[in-house]
């Protein structure tokens, strides 16, 4: 390969997408990931030079899985122990490896809260994949020489190499899919796991019921490794303490920590501060292994965790953006429960600019089920307004970036069918469906965000000029969200 720049590489892993056909073709068969995968992750660590059992645990991960608060959690975590390392020099180097990207691939493997370079990760990225062709690397039945993992299980792998290449000596790892299938659960010994919110998620991979999807998130918990979740929904905490016992963990359910008590979460509500009380337990247990001074105090949060918390930045979830006649409230919400939460989120934000015009920016791509998404966020916005008044306008659009140009590279996705894109197949049923929901909204199908964000730009100007604000809601798709960033911005900000 001649040039190996981050955009090559970026093109190179683009590649290893599966194609539509080919995902089509494995749900008929119903072909899922099952503990084979997980085999074969540890035969491309061994073939990129490392052990699952000795390398890995240099890296004291701290394993995060859960339908919803996943990132934010790991990004808690990343925060405070970032603040611990400001304080004390200690972990030497914080890793942070989470999913999917907002703004740009590199984003997923984080050193000291910050994305490696462009040019670290053309580095890495083809380092991986020059021993992956080599046969002369460690021997190993489980994979061959010349294979590649798909993509996200490429970047896993790869997150290694840089984590242990660059001295990292503690790496927070958000699971993909699910948890005991997943690629990084490769490890075996992590400092801690954790296990965030359940609710109903890639249902196809992990099953239909609350129980199948705890059962596999249940999978990250490991014997000799402490394990914490949050309060969950009734069968499904079962399910987790179950597992737990099978495996010899005790699993410890945390109600809100009461030393958050006067620590600004943002947002203010319950979800956060569950997370936020996730990711101290896990801090909290990674520094006692890291450093030998750390006391846990029962009654007050050390300085470091107040602050790691109040000054977390986790971009494209509850995010505000002024512009002058239109306040745009982004989340990437994208299951039922969290759209639930980013629509009170939404109202909460808006409760005191009453009159502005209410506008919903919504995608969600591939998935046949995202129609029922809709009727939590019309109704929680409608039965808010004490005039039932729901979103005026209503736009739906596809996920491509560009109105002319297309995709940004780092948003290339060969997994859905690229004839829905084109005809709008899926926003157009959004459409159908809104109707039904609220036939007073006014309703527009886009293709792309760029003239998404123009549309409402201009609602702003017709529906502004009697000095109230236009409120925007832009939701249900992370890459959604984060392509709109990226306009608003008028950068790749990351
Ligand atoms: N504990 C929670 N319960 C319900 N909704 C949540 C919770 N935490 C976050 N959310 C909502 O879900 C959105 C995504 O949050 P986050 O990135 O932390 O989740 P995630 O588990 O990493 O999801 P994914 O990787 O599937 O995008 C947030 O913007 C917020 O609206
Ligand atoms: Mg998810
Ligand atoms: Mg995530």
């Amino acid at each position: 390969m001649a040039s190996r720049t981050y955009n090559d590489a970026i093109d190179t892993l683009n590649t290893l997408q599966t194609p539509f056909a080919v995902i089509e073709a494995r749900r008929k068969a119903g072909i899922r990931p099952d503990a084979n995968s997980v085999q074969e992750m540890g035969g491309y660590l061994a073939r990129i030079g490392y052990s699952t059992s000795s390398d890995l645990r240099k890296l004291n991960i701290v394993h995060v899985a859960g339908t919803k608060g996943k990132g934010s959690t790991c990004a808690f975590v990343d925060s405070i122990l970032s603040k611990w390392h400001q304080t004390k020099g200690i972990p030497k180097k914080v890793g942070l490896f989470t999913s999917p990207h907002l703004i740009a691939v590199r984003e997923r493997i984080r050193i000291n809260s910050r994305p490696i370079s462009e040019e670290m990760f053309a580095k890495y990225f083809f380092e991986v994949w020059d021993r992956l062709e080599s046969n002369s690397t460690v021997a190993t039945d489980l994979v061959e020489a010349g294979t590649k993992p798909i993509y996200a299980r490429y970047l896993t792998l790869m997150s290694y190499h840089v984590y242990l290449s660059e001295g990292v000596d503690v790496a927070i790892y958000e699971t993909g899919i699910g948890g005991e299938y997943d690629a990084t659960n490769v490890v075996e010994q992590p400092v801690v796991s954790g296990i965030s919110t359940l609710g109903i998620d890639h249902i196809y991979v992990l099953g239909d019921t609350i129980d199948k999807i705890a059962w596999h998130k249940a999978g990250i918990l490991k014997k000799g490794s402490p394990g914490f979740t949050v309060e969950q929904v009734g069968s499904a905490a079962e399910v987790l303490k179950k597992r737990a016992e099978e495996k010899g963990v005790d699993l410890k359910v945390l109600g809100v920590d009461q030393r958050l008590k006067g620590v600004k979460v943002r947002p203010d509500a319950n979800f956060q501060k569950k997370n936020a009380t996730l990711a101290i337990a896990l801090a909290e247990t990674a520094l006692k292994k890291l450093d030998q001074d750390f006391k846990r105090d029962e009654t007050a949060l050390p300085r470091a965790f107040v602050e790691g918390v109040e000054q977390v930045v986790w971009r494209g979830r509850c995010e505000v953006k002024q512009e002058d006649n239109i306040i745009w409230h982004v989340d990437g919400a994208h299951t039922v429960d969290s759209l639930k939460m980013a629509a009170r989120w939404f109202v909460e934000e808006t409760k005191s600019e009453g009159k502005g015009t209410k506008v919903l920016v919504f995608n969600q791509q591939g998935r046949s089920e995202a129609v029922d998404f809709l009727d939590g966020l019309c109704n929680t916005v409608k039965n808010s307004d004490p005039a039932g008044q729901g979103f005026q306008h209503v736009i739906f659009c596809t996920n491509v970036t560009y109105a002319t140009t297309g995709y940004k590279r780092d948003f290339v996705n060969h997994q859905y069918n690229p004839a829905d894109i084109e005809n709008m197949t899926q926003q157009r049923i959004f459409a159908e469906k809104w109707v039904s929901l609220d036939p007073t909204a006014k309703i527009l199908v886009i293709p792309s965000i760029e003239e998404a964000i123009n549309t409402a730009r201009g609602l702003a100007d017709t529906d502004g000029k009697d000095g109230s604000k236009v409120q925007v809601l832009i939701t249900g798709s992370l890459h959604l969200v984060g392509g709109a960033l990226g306009i608003l911005e008028k950068a790749d900000a990351l």
